[in-house]
């Protein structure tokens, strides 16, 4: 076996963390030959929980696992890190929309990009987890002006699966007959779940469900909604299908995308599309050696270019708020 890659998660006594730190010894995101030392971040009146987890962790006997480091001390969570995984801030609760959570959640992003960007690894990979994921990994990234804006991502695989899964149960096939949905945008109800480019089995995806109604309008507000959904069902917002996705998006980074497939993740935008720049927006990416690249060259209608303006224009107005909210705190 290797030498152990570290790998922090934050939030690690919650609710996404419970399945997070399992999926992730169990080797399901860096591989069943790599051994981890997981560094679990959590405030101080968590501590206890979070010791729970700990004998939990050790009670699953995980192979993979060869350290389990447990703080609130981000300069010890941080220290030359690999990975990190940002899942601690508020959920929402029933009736918020997710950009509700800025200003209480965009702070601690700011703090610890600060603190990454003193003790993480210069290659460390973040994926932001935390609501609004988008603004946060924007402002994660820009408190850490040494590690590459590259390494910064949120997470937008979750409205991914969701799609693919929907789409699976519309044609009754196994959800891994489906491919490149993509999600443009920011995660919250302005997103763009398009299906345009998707396949299943190698077919459209346009093709065989032959109904552009429902595509371009049930199919759209069930995914943008589908957060809100589980909210008012459990009374507590998406945590295993939050884990899981969270796990796919890092292997994903980790071990990269399949010739012909791509997957989709917020990354610092470059305009292309026509999108707004200079915000966390989510394209198709695919990603080599470690390396996300944006899928350059999908024809894009006017009923698509629409759509990007909506959740890029919301992207910008988080951004000038979160901005504000961080300047306000110096
Ligand atoms: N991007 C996405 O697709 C999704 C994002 N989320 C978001 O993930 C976040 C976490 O959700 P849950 O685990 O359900 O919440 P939770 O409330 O169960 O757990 C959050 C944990 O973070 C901890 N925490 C708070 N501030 C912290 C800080 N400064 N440093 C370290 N830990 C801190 C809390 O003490 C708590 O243990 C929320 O913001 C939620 O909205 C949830 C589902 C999907
Ligand atoms: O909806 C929420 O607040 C949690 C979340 O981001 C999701 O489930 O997609």
């Amino acid at each position: 076996m290797a030498s152990p890659i570290k790998v922090c998660v934050t939030g690690a006594a919650g609710q996404i963390g419970y399945s997070l730190v399992y999926m992730i010894g169990s080797g399901a995101v860096f591989g069943a030959d790599t051994p981890v030392s997981l560094h679990l971040l959590d405030i101080p009146p968590m501590m206890p929980v979070l010791n729970g987890v700990c004998m939990e962790i050790a009670d699953c006997a995980l192979p993979c696992v060869r350290e389990v480091v447990a703080t609130d001390d981000p300069s010890v969570a941080f220290k030359d890190i690999d990975a990190a995984f940002l899942v601690g801030a508020m959920p929402r609760k029933e009736g918020m929309e997710r950009k509700d959570l800025l200003a209480a959640n965009v702070k601690i992003f700011k703090v610890q990009g600060q603190a990454l960007d003193q003790h993480a690894k210069k290659s460390v990979r973040v994926l932001v987890v935390g609501n609004p994921a988008n603004t946060n990994a924007l402002i994660c990234s820009q408190y850490a002006p040494s590690i590459p804006k590259e390494n910064f991502s949120a997470m937008t695989r979750l409205d991914q699966n969701r799609a693919q899964a929907q789409i699976a149960a519309r044609l009754s096939v196994p959800v891994s007959d489906v491919k490149n949905c993509i999600i443009w945008g920011n995660h919250s109800g302005t997103q763009f779940p398009d299906v345009r480019h998707a396949t299943v089995a190698g077919k459209s995806v346009y093709d065989a469900v032959n109904d552009e109604a429902w595509i371009r309008g049930d199919f759209i507000t069930l995914v943008q909604k589908r957060g809100g959904a589980v909210i008012a069902a459990r009374k507590l917002s998406s945590a295993m299908s939050a884990a899981k996705a969270a796990c796919d998006h890092m292997a994903s980074w980790w071990q990269g995308t399949p010739e012909g497939s791509y997957v989709s993740m917020g990354v610092f935008s470059d305009g292309s599309y026509g999108t707004a720049s200079g915000v966390m927006f989510s394209f198709p990416v695919t990603i080599k050696d470690g390396k996300w690249s944006i899928v350059q060259g999908l024809p894009i209608d006017d009923f698509s270019k629409g759509k990007l303006e909506v959740t890029g224009k919301e992207l910008c107005e988080e951004r000038d708020d979160a901005l504000a909210v961080c300047s306000a705190a110096q």
